[in-house]
């Protein structure tokens, strides 16, 4: 159980893990390329550990030096047949990725997850992966994980996703790789393209331009591969210090890759005053320190394009809403329903437990400024990003607010309470 108290201000410098989209990708592209990839920055968290046990598992030697992971590439054609069942745990990423790569494989592989990830809509690769002849099999009529896969002859197609998802189009481009022809996926918004940087940096034959990525017959080359530090998990941190006026706070080394950025122009919006500085680039991907200084925010309305540009970042943005002037209204975010929990349902529930004023809409919720936050005990549905949105809650509540259930955080952020202490001095 995680306690949280209230504080007056955030201050300091810190630095959060590394980007797990791109880690999980940096092991996971390294593994089929030619030669040795070299990660710096990898995430520590639970769910890169999945995708590094699951390559294990596939006969790809990984070796953890402690300040680099070192993956010895098999090439596109050297994974292993895996001896047992392999587990992504609470990772949709994992599954949904592997799958993709799995999907041009001529062995049988099971994939399964935890409780929380076999309740994942998985048809949404599944499909598109047997268009590409993959034979894929799973619990309720091959929707659900355990999903068992068989893969090979894979032809490529022109593919749009009924849904805005980087791990559709990330499956889709994967299985490609192994697909006689071309592969092209299309989406009308777009989602984060870190798949499509990280094959272009690899060698792989791949164009993107709006709306439209395209990749054709590819070798991939291992290379050195820097991890920047994940602004999801900065979302929590840029957003308790963005609604605490007096505060003042740098994150470093974020990255910014435009299709993640959403947070930023979303507390801009809302009066946050927010700076970059010092700017870098690596393997296509950017990054930077974040400067935020605290101020009284004001509600606007969240939908469209944005969505998927802070998909992840939702819980933790109604948090701060219930602290701002006026109403927020958050629609078009029905994806936040198949997540690690009902994102939806458990922040409305948990925020009104606290004395917040929120209610659930179909595709989003409405959340009313002005809330004092009472305190109390709160559920985390053994999801990652409910924990710290409730955490960041407890810093501007008027009680201790008790996190239940908060190991899951390890997930994604395995250093979350240490950095709350570093920029609070009571705030644990
Ligand atoms: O591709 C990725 O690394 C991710 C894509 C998003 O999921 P969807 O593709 O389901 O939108 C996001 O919510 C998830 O945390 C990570
Ligand atoms: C949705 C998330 O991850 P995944 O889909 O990889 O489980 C997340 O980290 O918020």
């Amino acid at each position: 159980m995680l306690k949280i108290n209230k504080v007056d201000k955030i201050k300091g410098r810190i630095r959060v893990p590394g980007d797990k989209s791109i880690s999980h990708r940096a092991v996971m592209l390294s593994g089929i390329s030619k030669g040795k990839g070299i990660i710096e920055g990898f995430l520590r968290g639970e769910d890169c550990y999945r995708t590094i046990a699951c390559f294990r598992g596939l006969g790809v030697e990984i070796e953890d030096r402690g300040s680099q992971i070192i993956v010895q590439g098999k090439g596109l054609q050297g994974l292993e047949e895996a001896k047992d069942v392999l587990d992504a745990g609470n990772s949709g990423t994992t599954m949904r990725l592997l799958s993709g790569i799995l999907a041009g494989q001529e062995f049988l592989t099971v994939v399964t997850g935890d409780d929380s990830l076999r309740k994942r809509p998985m048809d949404r690769i599944a499909v598109p992966l047997r268009k590409m002849g993959a034979m894929i099999e799973g619990r309720d009529r091959g929707s659900l994980a355990p999903l068992v896969i068989r893969g090979g002859g894979l032809q490529g197609m022109d593919y749009t996703p009924p849904v805005s998802s980087a791990q559709v189009k990330s499956a889709v481009l994967l299985a490609g790789l192994y697909a006689k022809g071309e592969t092209v996926v299309r989406e009308g918004v777009t989602t984060r393209d870190h798949t499509e940087r990280m094959l272009k940096a690899l060698g792989a034959n791949i164009t993107a331009e709006k709306g439209k990525v395209s990749l054709g017959k590819s070798q991939l080359e291992g290379t050195a591969i820097q991890v920047p530090g994940d602004i999801s998990s900065a979302a929590f941190f840029m957003a308790a210090a963005a609604a605490k006026p007096g505060s003042q706070l740098r994150i470093r080394g974020v990255g910014l890759n435009p299709t993640r950025t959403g947070i930023i122009d979303v507390l801009r919006e809302m009066g946050a005053a927010i700076e970059i500085d010092n700017i870098t680039e690596s393997g296509g991907e950017a990054a930077g320190d974040i400067i935020i200084q605290g101020k009284k925010l004001r509600g606007i309305h969240i939908t469209g394009e944005i969505i998927p540009r802070l998909i992840d970042e939702i819980p933790v943005i109604a948090v701060i809403a219930a602290m701002a002037e006026g109403k927020t209204t958050i629609t078009g975010a029905q994806e936040l329903k198949v997540k690690e929990s009902n994102r939806i349902t458990s922040m409305v529930t948990e925020m009104k437990k606290l004395g917040m004023k929120v209610e659930e809409l179909p595709d989003g919720m409405e959340i009313e400024g002005g809330s004092t936050i009472t305190g109390g005990r709160v559920k985390s549905y053994g999801d990652h990003r409910i924990a710290m949105a409730m955490a960041v809650a407890g810093l501007f509540a008027r009680d201790s607010v008790k996190i239940q259930n908060s190991a899951c955080i390890g997930v994604s952020f395995p250093d979350f309470e240490q950095t709350v202490k570093q920029v609070t001095s009571h705030g644990v």
